[in-house]
């Protein structure tokens, strides 16, 4: 199958290693130009994924017209405030691939129609784990708008970037909405005996479950740089799963999903992950950095910090109670003290386990 990854931070090179050790066709589509002429000579991607060689049969293109214009299935993988924007740009290459050079080199509002011999890709695939600021849409959701022809899901689940691109056992959740296309063939695609690609209809579900979890992780990191020890990181991965499960139904999800890779799986992956951006992040500001301060100038991306945002902002519209995602809103967008904010959960009114806040 043909594939194109839209993106060469750590995890769409990653991925795009992954495919090509699995023998697909890949095609590996960085931002900018000079990204991609660097991954071409050096053969490794040492700004995002130092020490991991590219395989002879990663291709690696600036041009994204071709590249999205040949795939059969695109993958998004770019941070998600970076997702709009990015959709538009392959909406403007479909659209300039199918009119052989000339449409779409103005913008993205094109209307988007399959030419003779150019169909659309037939589905396009988040990797991203955030929601939109502002509009607080899910990656699914913003890519939909940008590109309404094409099937849209996400591909997502416990999977740190450079374990994959090792070569490391994993596994994953391809979610889509019910759709009249089987997943069938393109699961079998993306697995290899190294990943084992699962399928699932709840595309709510399995983003949100994705989303979400970067907030618990920075939590993680808090209670790490707090040194609470182990007791407390276990109570409080207990109590961001409900949390979790309580949040994502209301927002639509199965509750089921929360159990699953893209739940609980990517929960305890990054809230133990030494590597975890996002618990990292969380572990610093235990130890007293501010959050403006581990932000500013940072190359790689902390996806929980703006998406803690956004979910304060849904659960407060819409009356959905989150103790830990309300305090987490406190330390990075109010200055609240991790240790006052542990505080503040640990002094609650006392409950009943078991459907409760
Ligand atoms: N790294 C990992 O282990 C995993 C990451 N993810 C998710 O994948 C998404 C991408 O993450 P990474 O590749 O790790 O990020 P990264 O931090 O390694 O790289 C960031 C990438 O975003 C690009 N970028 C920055 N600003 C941009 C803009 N305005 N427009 C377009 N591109 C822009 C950079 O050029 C770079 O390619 C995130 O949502 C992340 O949560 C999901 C699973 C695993
Ligand atoms: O989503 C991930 C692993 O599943 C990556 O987590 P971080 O962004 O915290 O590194």
């Amino acid at each position: 199958m043909n594939f194109a990854v839209i993106g060469a931070g750590a995890w769409g090179t990653a991925f795009a290693i992954h495919l090509a050790r699995a023998g697909q066709a890949v095609q590996l589509v960085p931002r900018r130009a000079e990204h991609a002429e660097q991954l071409q000579r050096c053969r490794e991607n040492a700004d995002y994924l130092p020490g991991i060689a590219l395989p002879e049969n990663v291709g690696v293109t600036a041009e994204l017209a071709p590249a999205v214009a040949g795939a059969e299935v695109l993958l998004l993988a770019c941070p998600s405030q970076a997702l709009r924007e990015t959709a538009q740009r392959v909406r403007a290459a479909l659209a300039r691939a199918q009119s052989g050079g000339e449409a779409g080199r103005s913008g993205g509002d094109a209307p988007l129609q399959a030419a003779p011999g150019v169909p659309p890709p037939r589905l396009v695939l988040s990797l991203a784990k955030g929601l939109e600021v502002g509009s607080h849409k899910r990656p699914c959701e913003v890519i939909a708008e940008c590109l309404p022809d094409c099937t849209v899901g996400a591909l997502t689940g416990p999977t740190n970037a450079a374990e994959v691109a090792r070569g490391q056992p994993a596994a994953m959740l391809l979610a889509c909405a019910p759709t009249r296309e089987s997943l069938t063939p393109v699961q079998a695609a993306l697995s290899s005996e190294r990943l084992r690609v699962y399928t699932s209809a709840d595309l709510v579900g399995a983003e949100l479950g994705g989303c979400l979890k970067n907030i618990y992780a920075i939590a993680a990191g808090c209670c790490d740089g707090l040194r609470l020890g182990d007791n407390a990181r276990a109570a409080l991965l207990t109590r961001a799963l409900a949390e979790m499960l309580r949040v994502g139904v209301a927002l639509g999800a199965q509750a089921e999903t929360f159990y699953g890779l893209s739940g609980f799986g990517d929960l305890v992956a990054t809230c133990h992950g030494a590597w975890s951006r996002n618990r990292q992040f969380g572990e610093q500001l235990g130890a007293g950095a501010r959050a403006a301060d581990l932000l500013a100038g940072r190359r790689s991306v902390v996806e929980g910090y703006k998406t803690t945002q956004s979910f304060a902002g849904l659960c407060a519209a819409r009356g959905i109670d989150a103790p830990i995602l309300r305090e987490m809103y406190a330390i990075l967008f109010e200055g609240k003290a991790p240790a006052a904010a542990l505080s503040a959960l640990m002094t609650r009114e006392l409950k009943q386990e078991g459907g409760d806040a």
